[in-house]
Order: structure tokens, then C-alpha cells, then sequence
């Protein structure tokens, strides 16, 4: 084994030829019996297989593009996760703030958001839809990461090879069986899916795979799905949630840190609404402490092994082929030659970017060359997402005011935070607590609450091209309605065992002014509609605007649709109703028939389904969301 801790080694090991030369894998047990004989990305020797993997993972997956239409998932996720720390809160004792341990609050994040890109499914928090289904995944996860701390005899010394000492290998093919069999059931379930709607279009990543299973059937076999499926599962969240770990403790040791990062929201974001993704570029000093975060605590501090292919020469040494090789990027960020005050948290030392000429070779978390991460894009939107919108949603505090956060590092190859990290959290202050709403759903800078159709109105505003094709006021704002609890209006509170619950129906006469207006921008300025059938004056889109509105909300009331408790299905019909009446208006106004039917699809978020729009209504408005 040769380890490297200098920028000039990695430069040299890492670049041209020897790049080439290092890009293979150290293949152990573990990788062979519990991710697909090491047939994953990350542990897949360098080849074609590899070669199709990282292709595939990056078009269909990771590159801006697809990113981007993944957004409303991700910022779905962090609102839920902030709700679900608020209404701790605000179910807790109304004097004090709550104690949350953040360890668990960011892994359940980090593995809904990338299941859910991935799958279309939650399996953690309150909002669950197939619950037996999630406790199985849970618990096999569970069993999967039981074995890394395992250190197996067999990589090291080949005598153990044709034993099984301690009963592992007999352990990990039990537990890959039965993550095999999860997989294969939601590939299968995606599968059957695709039959039975007899659509192309595509949603999750499993989605794409499929449909490029039809172009690629030799190479994009079910297995070949499901290792993608667990190479980015493996690979995408544990290290994005230990980052955050981090990044937290590390706010909290630094309060003059923390609210340089809370003055710059302020600033950029405002007060009136959360923080949003297309925000991150202009938040320089919320990226400076990501960056030095990732400095002093780089989640894979000596990268993932390589292995060389063939002999070389490493600065002027022979190094022989079949040797591993470590970069110890822990050490060259932390190196006094190389920075100034290495072990201080200084965010400021990446003004001007981390990607600066300054910083290449000393600065890598992520790798570098043919083998580095490719999940860097979605890592960073990760992190820079959920780290501001805690920090503009809540005010949190250490456990013991006068003790810094413990940031003792756990042993093995990854580099956590031995001890999970918990805070205490609020969002406002006590006289506020009282008051405040158990049933917001999505939190506002600071605790304040908004609706979900107000919600829903501003987040159409955001709503990228690739996500959708004709803009809708109202959108559901979760998979499905059973786990739609979310909503909250004039918030009637109808006491029951204990618990308080909420219906969302009626909406407040500000949310019906909110989606009026919604309405109206999308009628009368620039939109995927509006491209289509022609911009209707402004006059004219506001009387429209009301007379849809108004008439979709008698239709949608309890009178003519079955009541159910929580209002969930009439809002769906509001939003139903809305749209239909949209689209006629507009068809009707252009006096021309009607177009190609996919065209005038209305906006359905990737996975929320119909519940945006037409869809269900009828089959001339039904049409692939476009990618
Ligand atoms: C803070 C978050 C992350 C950090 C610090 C990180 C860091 C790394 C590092 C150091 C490597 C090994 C590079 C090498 O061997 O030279 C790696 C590999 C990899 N990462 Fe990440 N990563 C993060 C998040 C992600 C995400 C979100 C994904 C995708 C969903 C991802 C997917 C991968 C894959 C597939 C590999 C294997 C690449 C290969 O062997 O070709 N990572 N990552």
C-alpha cells in the first residue's frame, strides 16, 4: 500500500497517464457479497461496466439537468424535516426550546430525498405512505451497515479466503438477499407500472432506467438497475448527512460565524419566503463555510482506494502494479505548510470560490481525475439547501452554553462525529410558541407560517422548465394524498384522542387572492400555455382569473363532492377543477382544436402525479412531463 499526503503526489497520481493507471478498485469480501460482486460504481474495476455505470448515472441522474427537475423533491423534503422540528417544538413544553438530535433528523433526509429521486418513495418521518414496506428497507439498511465496522480477515491475509471466519460471509449473502429482493420488488413495481399506463413518460431515476432498458437490454439488466440504485443510495447519503453533522457543530462553536451566514440570508432571501436552491449562487458566505467544513472534516478523509493497474513510477519510486493506493486528503487540508491556521474553522479563506487555482490539489473531498465523485453537484446543493434553510428557520443552540460542541472523530474510513449531535431548537420566542400553529407545514424564515397553497403558488414561481409543461396554481404537495397532512387554512381544530387534527378546507380568502393571482401571471405573461395558445391581456386574465377560481371552488365544495376529514380530496378537486377551467379558457380563446394532446399537459411536479391538474380529467390533456 502507498499512501500519498502532499498536492504534488495527487497531482502526479491523479492526472495524465497514471490517472489511467490508479483508476481500479481494492476488491474485498464485503463488496463482493454485499454490493453485487463489487458491481457497483463506486467499487466496479475500471472497464466498460464501470464506464456504463457512471455514463448512465450521470445522464440519467447527475448532471444539471436532471438535477434540476429533482428540485422540488428536494426542497419537499427539507420543509417536512423543518415541520417535523417545529412541530417538536411546538408539541414540547411551551417554555423551552427543543432538544433534536440532528444525526438522525439529516440520515431519514438524505435517504428520503435520494429514495425519492430514485424511486418515488419515503421510508422515514411522520409522513409514510407504504409503512410496512419502509420498515423493511429501514431494517435492512440497518443490517447493511452493521457490517462496516467488521474488519474482514479474508481481504487481508488470502489463507482465510475458503473460510468464513466469524460466520460473515454467511451473514452478508443473508443480508444481500434480502436487499436483492426489495430492489427487484420496486424495479418490478416500477415495471409494472410502466405496462399498465402505457406512457413514456419518465419520472424516477428507476423510471429512465427502464426505458433505456428497451435501448440497451444487454447492459441495463435488473441487476445492472439495482446496483446503480445502490451505488448512489451507498454512496449519496450518509456522506451528505455527516457533512451537515458537521457543518452544524461547527455553526454552533462559531456564533460570529453563524450569523454572518443568518445576515447573508437575510439579505439575499429576505424574510418573506425560505430559502431556495436557485438562491445557493448568491449565498457566497453559506458556501465558504460548506467548503471549510469539508476542509476540516472531509467525510472520506482518505478518499476510497485505488488500485494500480500496472507498474509505474510515483516520484521516483517504482510502484508495482496491484497496489493500493490512499490519498490522505485529511491530512494535506489540515497541512501548515499549506494553510494559514489550518485548524481554525475560517470560511473566509474561500472568498472567491473553492474551485480557485489557489486550492487545486490541496483542496479535494470530493477526489480527483476519472475516479472522482460524481455526485459533487447534487452533494453541495444538498448541504448549501438544508444548512440554510435550518439556519433561516430556526434559532438552535447548544446542548450546554458554555461547552463546545464535542467534535471528537469517530476510527474507521469515514469520518464522523463520534457523538450524534443534538441541539436545542426554536423558532421564535416564548410568547410566540404559545401561539404558534402546530399544523404549519412549511416553515418561513423564522417560524412564520404559510399555507400550503400559498406554498404552492410561490413555488410555481420557481418551477424550472424541465419540471413542467403548463404551470397550475395549486399542486399537492406530497407523493400522494395519504401522506398529505400537510395542509394547513383557516386550520379548524377539531379535538381528538390527545392529538389535534386539521382540515384544509376551506381555504383563506388570501390563498384564493394568492392563487388568483397565480393564475393570472401565468395567463398573461410568458409560459409553456401561454407559448402555446397566446398571452392573454392583463384586464382580461384578472376576470378570467376570478370567474375560474370562483366557479372551481363552488364546484369543489363539500356539497358536490364526498367530504372526507381533512380535505384533502376537495382540494384536489379545487386544483382539478382550476385547471380543467384553464385549459378550456384558453383552448376556447385561441378558437383553434386542439393541440397535440402531450403539449397541453398540465404542470405536474415529477412525482406528485395528477393531483396538480387535468390529468385525470380527461385523456385529450394527458401527455409525458417533458424532460
Ligand atoms: C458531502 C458529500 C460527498 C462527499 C464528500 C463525497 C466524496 C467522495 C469521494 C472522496 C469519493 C472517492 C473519490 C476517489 O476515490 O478518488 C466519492 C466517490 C463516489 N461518490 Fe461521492 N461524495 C459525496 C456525495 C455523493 C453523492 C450525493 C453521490 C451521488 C448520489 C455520490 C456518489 C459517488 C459515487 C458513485 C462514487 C464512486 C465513483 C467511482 O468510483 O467512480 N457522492 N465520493
Amino acid at each position: 500500500m502507498v499512501v500519498i499526503s502532499s498536492p504534488e503526489a495527487v497531482e502526479e497520481c491523479f492526472t495524465k497517464n497514471n490517472d489511467i493507471v490508479f483508476a481500479n478498485r481494492d476488491e474485498t469480501i464485503a463488496g463482493k457479497l454485499l454490493f453485487y460482486d463489487n458491481g457497483i460504481i463506486g467499487l466496479s474495476s475500471y472497464g466498460d461496466n464501470w464506464r456504463n455505470l457512471r455514463r448512465i448515472a450521470a445522464i440519467e441522474m447527475l448532471n444539471q439537468n436532471r438535477l434540476a427537475m429533482f428540485t422540488s423533491i428536494r426542497q419537499e423534503e427539507i420543509s417536512l424535516m423543518n415541520r417535523e422540528i417545529y412541530e417538536e417544538w411546538v408539541e414540547s413544553d411551551v417554555k423551552k426550546p427543543v432538544k433534536v438530535n440532528l444525526r438522525s433528523k439529516l440520515s431519514d433526509l438524505t435517504l428520503n430525498i435520494m429514495m425519492r429521486m430514485i424511486a418515488g418513495k419515503r421510508y422515514y418521518g411522520k409522513n409514510v405512505a407504504q409503512k410496512e414496506e419502509a420498515k423493511q428497507f429501514q431494517q435492512v439498511l440497518k443490517e447493511m451497515v452493521s457490517f462496516r465496522g467488521d474488519l474482514n480477515l479474508e481481504d487481508y491475509f488470502p489463507i482465510f479466503r475458503f473460510t468464513d471466519f466469524r460466520g460473515l460471509k454467511k451473514k452478508m449473502v443473508i443480508v444481500m438477499t434480502k436487499v436483492d429482493r426489495l430492489l427487484q420488488n420496486i424495479v418490478d413495481e416500477h415495471r409494472k407500472r410502466k405496462i399498465e399506463s402505457n406512457t413514456t413518460q419518465k419520472k424516477t431515476f428507476i423510471d429512465t432506467l427502464l426505458s433505456a432498458q428497451d435501448t440497451e437490454p444487454e447492459f441495463l439488466t435488473d441487476r445492472t438497475i439495482k446496483a446503480l440504485t445502490l451505488s448512489l443510495l451507498g454512496a449519496g447519503t450518509e456522506t451528505t448527512s455527516t457533512t451537515l453533522e458537521w457543518a452544524i457543530s461547527l455553526l454552533l462553536n462559531h456564533p460570529e460565524a453563524m450569523k454572518k451566514a443568518i445576515t447573508e440570508i437575510q439579505k439575499v432571501v429576505g424574510e418573506d419566503r425560505l430559502l431556495e436552491e436557485t438562491d445557493l449562487p448568491k449565498l457566497n458566505y453559506l458556501d465558504n463555510v460548506v467548503s471549510e467544513t469539508l476542509r476540516l472534516y472531509p467525510v472520506q478523509p482518505l478518499l476510497l482506494p485505488h488500485r494500480s493497474s500496472e507498474d509505474c513510477e510515483i516520484s521516483g519510486y517504482h510502484i508495482p502494479k496491484d497496489t493500493v493506493l490512499v490519498a490522505n486528503m485529511w491530512k494535506i487540508q489540515r497541512d501548515p505548510e499549506l494553510w494559514d491556521e489550518p485548524e481554525k474553522f475560517k470560511p473566509e479563506r474561500f472568498d472567491g470560490g473553492a474551485g480557485g487555482e489557489g486550492f487545486s490539489f490541496k483542496m479535494l473531498p470530493f477526489g480527483v481525475g476519472r475516479r472522482a465523485c460524481p455526485g459533487t453537484n447534487l452533494a453541495r446543493r444538498v448541504i448549501g439547501l438544508t444548512l440554510g434553510s435550518l439556519i433561516q428557520s430556526f434559532e438552535f443552540e447548544k446542548l450546554v452554553a458554555e461547552e463546545p460542541v464535542n467534535m471528537t472523530e469517530s476510527s474507521g474510513f469515514t469520518l464522523s462525529k463520534e457523538t450524534p449531535l443534538e441541539a436545542f431548537f426554536f423558532s421564535q420566542t416564548e410568547t410566540n410558541k404559545q401561539t404558534a400553529e402546530p399544523s404549519s407545514p412549511l416553515l418561513t424564515p423564522k417560524g412564520k407560517t404559510k399555507n400550503m397553497a400559498e406554498e404552492a403558488a410561490m413555488d410555481h414561481h420557481q418551477t424550472t422548465s424541465q419540471e413542467a409543461t403548463v404551470e397550475t396554481p395549486v399542486k399537492s404537495e406530497v407523493t400522494s394524498a395519504e401522506e398529505t397532512d400537510v395542509v394547513s387554512s383557516e386550520d379548524k381544530k377539531t379535538a381528538g384522542t390527545g392529538n389535534v387534527s386539521f382540515s384544509i378546507w376551506p381555504p383563506t380568502q388570501r390563498t384564493r387572492d394568492a392563487i388568483i393571482a397565480r393564475l393570472v401571471q401565468t395567463l398573461s405573461s410568458t409560459s409553456v400555455l401561454s407559448k402555446r395558445y397566446g398571452v392573454v391581456p392583463q384586464g382580461h386574465a384578472e376576470a378570467e382569473a376570478k370567474r375560474i377560481e370562483d366557479e372551481a371552488f363552488t364546484a369543489a365544495n363539500p356539497a358536490t363532492t364526498s367530504a372526507d376529514d381533512d380535505g384533502i380530496e376537495i382540494l384536489q378537486t379545487y386544483s382539478k377543477e382550476i385547471s380543467r377551467r384553464m385549459i378550456d379558457f384558453v383552448k376556447s380563446r385561441s378558437g383553434s382544436a386542439a393541440p397535440a394532446a402531450a403539449d397541453a399537459a398540465p404542470a405536474s411536479n415529477e412525482e406528485t402525479g395528477p393531483a396538480a391538474g387535468v390529468k385525470e380529467e380527461g385523456k385529450e390533456d394527458e401527455g409525458p412531463a417533458q424532460e
